[in-house]
């Protein structure tokens, strides 16, 4: 099967850096194929660069619905553009934040997110009440760590997550950790064997959610609103779109 991993941002290393995290945990027979947008920001990090990440990750879903792709999953914790990705896709289409969040919720009875930006912090509030966690996660916390100094040593990113998971766990008398951005990836099995409860990256459960999706025979719902879109010509847009 062939999985189209979406970094909604336009940094091309943290792309790669998404993609290595999906192989790694891949089935042989899964194909991953990472991309990210031709426009938007550079980072997902407020309301403003979510509405430019949600119609790049609109224009990556309808080039990987026409390259044939079995499932999708989006690699932003805000889940940009997720419900309009499900209208484009005939298989499955899975959010990183959604996934982490199902995850969390079958190996612990409360869950802490850590996150990037503490600005970002309502964008993941908005998420847990919008698919309805409200009663498993049990705190969101910032590390103010910006997206794109998680990869640079100078940020002590690694450090900061781990003390801020340690807090967290105190503080919210939760027992597992839901990590809350993408660019996290590379440091779940290292915080999971320090702090010694599961912690969850949203693009390995997003893969897994989306080849097991795949390998039932399920796909997402045409009826009602996941339905294709309405056929229209778009202003501004090279292609109008028509359903696949
Ligand atoms: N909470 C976040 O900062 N999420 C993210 N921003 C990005 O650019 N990618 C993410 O996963």
């Amino acid at each position: 099967m062939k999985i189209q991993v979406i970094n909604p941002n336009t940094t091309a290393a943290m792309t790669a850096k998404i993609g290595e995290a999906a192989r790694a945990v891949a089935a042989p027979g899964t194909a991953i194929d990472a991309v990210q947008p031709s426009f938007g920001a550079p980072s997902i990090e407020g309301h403003h660069d979510d509405v430019w990440a949600a119609a790049g990750v609109a224009e990556q879903v309808r080039a990987g619905e026409a390259a044939g792709a079995d499932a999708h999953v989006i690699a932003c914790f805000g889940d940009p553009g997720l419900h309009a990705a499900r209208e484009l896709s005939r298989g499955p289409v899975i959010g990183v934040a959604e996934a982490a969040f199902h995850c969390a919720s079958m190996l612990a009875t409360g869950f802490s997110v850590v996150t990037t930006l503490t600005r970002t912090v309502v964008i993941a509030e908005h998420l847990v009440l919008h698919y309805g966690f409200e009663r498993r996660c049990r705190g969101i916390h910032g590390t103010d760590i910006a997206v794109l100094e998680l990869d640079d040593p100078a940020s002590d990113a690694y450090a900061r997550i781990l003390a801020s998971s340690r807090e967290a766990l105190i503080h919210d008398r939760s027992s597992a950790i839901v990590l809350g951005c993408a660019g996290m990836a590379d440091l779940c099995r290292r915080l999971q064997g320090e702090l010694g409860v599961p912690v969850i990256d949203g693009v390995a459960a997003g893969v897994k959610l989306a080849e097991g999706l795949v390998s039932l025979g399920l796909g997402t719902s045409k009826r009602g609103d996941y339905a294709s879109p309405l056929p229209k010509v778009y202003a501004g847009l090279a292609a109008p779109y028509s359903p696949a």
